[in-house]
């Protein structure tokens, strides 16, 4: 077995090494198929999985959290598939973090009859805003502001850039397009318009303001996306909107404007976790930016303890085809090597022709990356000390994770710390606690030690936090346990979480968040 450099800063350099000095014939070695993986899975839902059947099935292949995409669908259609969520987590006996993803401030085309239309290269397309369907000559979208503030010459991109139009006359109501490069427009693709300065624009919609009010009126959200933040007031706008109405649902920052990425750490310093969304930001900066600034917008959020899922297009052929190429499985692997919480399927999901094929094979690439990673880093978090470093530095920020005063969320920084230390020197097994909210949660996870991290809470919502951090499962529990709950708890649970027996005899560190304290203790 190699021994691999204890150095904090667990840069790629490190970890090529670690990998390189290796016996090889683990790379052999088949991936098992009981294995649960640390990294989270998010299952966008639509028309490929709207029924009872398909939700069970994706959810027993492995989705851990489920995205509800407001831009399409009904208040209808979204009723029936969270109550459809929720139905078959109970027959499951797991939980499952639901997610509404808001439009916000982002422009798309209407429907058209027959559910979309063929554009030409070299053809003219008509742009107008307006509630009605679009047709074969016209693109519609509701947003009016468009017509005034184009102007010839800025280009119009269709679908995350894949049909390109340039505006080559404006008229009074009505933008006159040459397509540039053509192909099939589908009902309420996006419109981005790069070159284009649409003035403020709000963060919430009406629609958003709307969609806000009727999901947490009639689901248990956990969670918001929020789409185009600019900046952390718009997550504010958000939090707000969500306290007004006496929840407590969490919100994901969508980072996929130039704007967020300047004003990154205060995001993430605001929001409950970042989803990093390739297709709009690859639009908008340029594709050739979207995978360095993947590794940076990762790390950031470790710092902060906040956190992210890598979304887009990340087993896109599977859409149509039963296996992914091999630049899509490296695409998966390089999300859990640099550190990501969660990682999302979208179209392969919600319209694609094989949707859980689609889920078991991220479990598949999910798992044995996270062996091999284990493998080359057996310490159990080497990212440890690094983070806490950097966290130090984040002082001056105005950090706005809950209610918490500086010196407290010093102190859970210090205690997970602490706890990473304990598995090391005891080969503990698992960190077992009992958070009284979702930071205290979120910054052990953040550590992403290499064992699981088991939050024991009688709060559904934290329990659904583990559905999206790195390295965390939960346990749902009546009442709070005593110490000598807290092991049958473990010795019981074990099993169903991990689909594994033996827990007999093992050290695990437990930290209690009240006293900030974390201490080695033993299962009968
Ligand atoms: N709730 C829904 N109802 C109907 N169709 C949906 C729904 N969610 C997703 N879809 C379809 O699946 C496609 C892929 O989903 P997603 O990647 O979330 O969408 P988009 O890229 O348009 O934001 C969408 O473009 C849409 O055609
Ligand atoms: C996840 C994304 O957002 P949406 O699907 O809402 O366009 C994205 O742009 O990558």
């Amino acid at each position: 077995m190699q021994t691999v450099a204890q150095d904090p800063v667990a840069s790629s350099f490190h970890a090529r090494h670690a990998i390189l000095a290796t016996d090889t014939t683990r790379f052999l070695q088949p991936t098992p198929s009981n294995r649960v993986p640390f990294t989270k899975l998010f299952a966008t839902l639509g028309p490929s999985t709207n029924t009872y059947e398909t939700i069970r099935s994706v959810i027993e292949a492995g989705a851990t959290a489920i995205r509800m995409n407001f831009s399409h669908g009904t208040h209808e259609s979204h009723t029936e598939l969270y109550n459809t969520v929720r139905k078959v987590s109970a027959d499951l006996k797991k939980e499952v973090a639901v997610m509404v993803d808001l439009q916000g401030p982002k422009l798309r085309c209407n429907r058209f009859p027959g559910g979309s239309i063929h554009l030409h290269t070299n053809a003219t397309i008509d742009l107008v805003a307006s509630n009605e369907m679009g047709n074969d000559t016209t693109i519609t979208t509701p947003f009016e502001p468009m017509i005034t503030h184009c102007q010839v010459g800025e280009p119009v991109l269709l679908d995350d850039g894949y049909i390109r139009l340039v505006i080559s006359e404006k008229k009074s109501d009505r933008l006159v397009c040459k397509v540039i490069q053509g192909g099939e427009l589908k009902d309420k693709k996006g419109i981005n318009l790069p070159m284009t300065d649409l003035g403020p624009m709000p963060a919430l919609s009406e629609k958003d303001r709307a969609d806000v009010e009727f999901a947490l009126s009639n689901f248990d959200t956990d969670y918001f996306a929020l789409s185009f933040v600019r900046n952390p007031e718009d997550v504010m706008e958000l939090k707000a909107l969500i306290a007004q109405h006496g929840k407590k649902a969490q919100i994901f920052a969508k980072i996929e404007k130039p704007e967020s990425i300047r004003r990154l750490d205060d995001i993430i310093a605001v929001s409950d976790g970042i989803l990093y969304a390739r297709g709009d930001l690859a639009v908008e900066i340029g594709i050739a930016k979207v995978p360095f600034l993947q590794k940076h917008v990762t790390q950031r959020c470790q710092h902060f303890g906040v956190p992210i899922c890598i979304c887009t297009q990340m087993l896109e052929s599977m859409t149509k085809n039963l296996a992914p190429t091999r630049a899509e499985a490296s695409d998966v692997c390089n999300a859990v090597f640099d550190g990501a919480d969660a990682v999302m399927l979208s179209g392969e999901c919600a319209s694609g022709s094989h949707p859980t094929e689609a889920v078991r094979m991220m479990i598949e690439l999910l798992n044995e990356t996270e062996i091999q990673l284990a493998l080359s880093f057996p310490a159990a978090s080497s990212l440890a000390p690094h983070i806490l470093k950097q966290r130090d530095e984040y002082d001056g920020h105005d950090f706005q994770q809950g209610s918490f005063e500086k010196a407290s969320y010093k102190n859970i920084w210090k205690v997970c710390a602490s706890a990473v230390s304990l598995v090391e020197q005891n080969k503990a097994k698992l960190i077992a606690c009992v958070p009284s909210n979702s930071f205290e949660l979120r910054s052990l996870s953040s550590l992403q030690p290499q064992i699981p991290v088991i939050a024991i809470s009688t709060d559904k919502s934290l329990v659904r936090t583990t559905r999206v951090c790195r390295s965390a499962f939960g346990i749902f529990v009546d009442k709070e346990p005593s110490e000598a709950d807290l092991k049958t708890i473990l010795v019981n649970e074990w099993p169903v979480l991990f689909k594994e027996e033996d827990t007999k005899s093992k050290p695990f560190v437990f930290i209690d968040f009240r006293s900030c304290t974390a201490t080695t203790m033993y299962l009968p």
